[in-house]
C-alpha cells in the first residue's frame, strides 16, 4: 500500500446526518467533492439489522469503485468479507489487529485507531496496521466524550511511525489546514462534511486544502 492509498479527504458515513433516504445521495455527494477514502460506520445491531447493513455497504462499495475511492468498513470484519471492502478500521473495543489480520489475509488494508498515543500505533505497526488514526483533535459533534488529544502527536508520530496517519475528531475546513500542517496525510471528517447543507461543496473545499502536497 502506498501513502496515496490514505491520504486526502476521508468521509466517514453517519446515520443520524444521512437518514436511508438521502443515504446514498450524500455519501456521493462527497465523493463527488473529491473524498478518497470513505468508511461505513453504523452503528446498529449487527444480526437485528444485518439486511439494512449489508444493502448500505453493498451501494457504497460500488459507488467508491465508480469514484476510484478506497472503501473502508467499520469494527465488523464479517461485513467487510459479505461485500468485498478493500479495507476495515478498528479501536481499542474491536477485534484485535492480529487476530484481524489472520483473518482478513494480507490484501486487506486496516486501519487502527491510536487515540493520542504514538506507543499505540508503534504497536499497531507492529501488528500488522495500515495506516493509524489519532483523535478526537477538536471538540466532536458525532462523539462528544471521545478524549481530545494535541495535533502535536502527528508530529511525533511522523518520526516515530512509517504508516499514513490520519487524523480525526471535529475537523472543519477552518482547522483542516493545521492539522495537514502538523503531520495527518488524511482528514477523517463526520459533521464538517455530511451535516453541511452541500455536501459536495463542503467535500471540495476540504480537498482543496491538500492541494500543492506531493502525494
Ligand atoms: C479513521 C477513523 N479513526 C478513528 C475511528 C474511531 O474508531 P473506534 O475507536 O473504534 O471508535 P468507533 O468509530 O468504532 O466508534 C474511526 N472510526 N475511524
Ligand atoms: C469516530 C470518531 N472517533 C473520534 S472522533 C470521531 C467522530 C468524528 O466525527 P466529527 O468529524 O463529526 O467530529
Ligand atoms: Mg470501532
Amino acid at each position: 500500500m502506498t501513502v496515496s492509498t490514505v491520504s486526502g479527504l476521508y468521509v466517514i458515513t453517519d446515520a443520524r446526518l444521512m437518514p436511508a433516504p438521502v443515504f446514498l445521495e450524500r455519501a456521493e455527494a462527497a465523493l463527488r467533492g473529491g473524498a478518497r477514502v470513505l468508511q461505513y460506520r453504523d452503528k446498529g445491531d449487527a444480526v437485528a439489522e444485518a439486511p439494512r447493513r449489508r444493502g448500505q455497504a453493498g451501494a457504497l462499495r460500488e459507488l467508491c469503485e465508480h469514484y476510484n475511492a478506497l472503501f473502508v468498513i467499520n469494527d465488523d470484519p464479517l461485513l467487510a468479507r459479505k461485500v468485498g471492502a478493500r479495507a476495515i478500521h478498528v479501536g481499542a473495543d474491536d477485534v484485535p489487529l492480529t487476530a484481524l489480520r489472520a483473518q482478513m489475509g494480507r490484501a486487506t488494508i486496516i486501519g487502527a485507531s491510536c487515540y493520542g498515543s504514538v506507543r499505540r500505533a508503534q504497536e499497531a505497526m507492529a501488528q500488522g496496521a495500515d495506516y493509524v488514526a489519532f483523535g478526537s483533535f477538536f471538540a466532536s459533534p458525532s462523539k462528544p466524550d471521545a478524549p481530545r488529544v494535541r495535533t502535536d502527536i502527528l508530529t511525533a508520530a511522523r518520526a516515530a511511525v512509517g504508516l499514513p496517519l490520519v487524523a480525526i475528531g471535529g475537523i472543519t475546513e477552518a482547522n483542516g489546514r493545521a492539522v495537514i500542517t502538523a503531520g495527518a496525510d488524511a482528514l477523517a471528517v463526520i459533521s464538517g462534511v455530511f451535516a453541511a447543507a452541500d455536501v459536495e461543496g463542503a467535500a471540495r473545499r476540504f480537498t482543496a486544502l491538500f492541494d500543492g502536497r506531493k502525494e
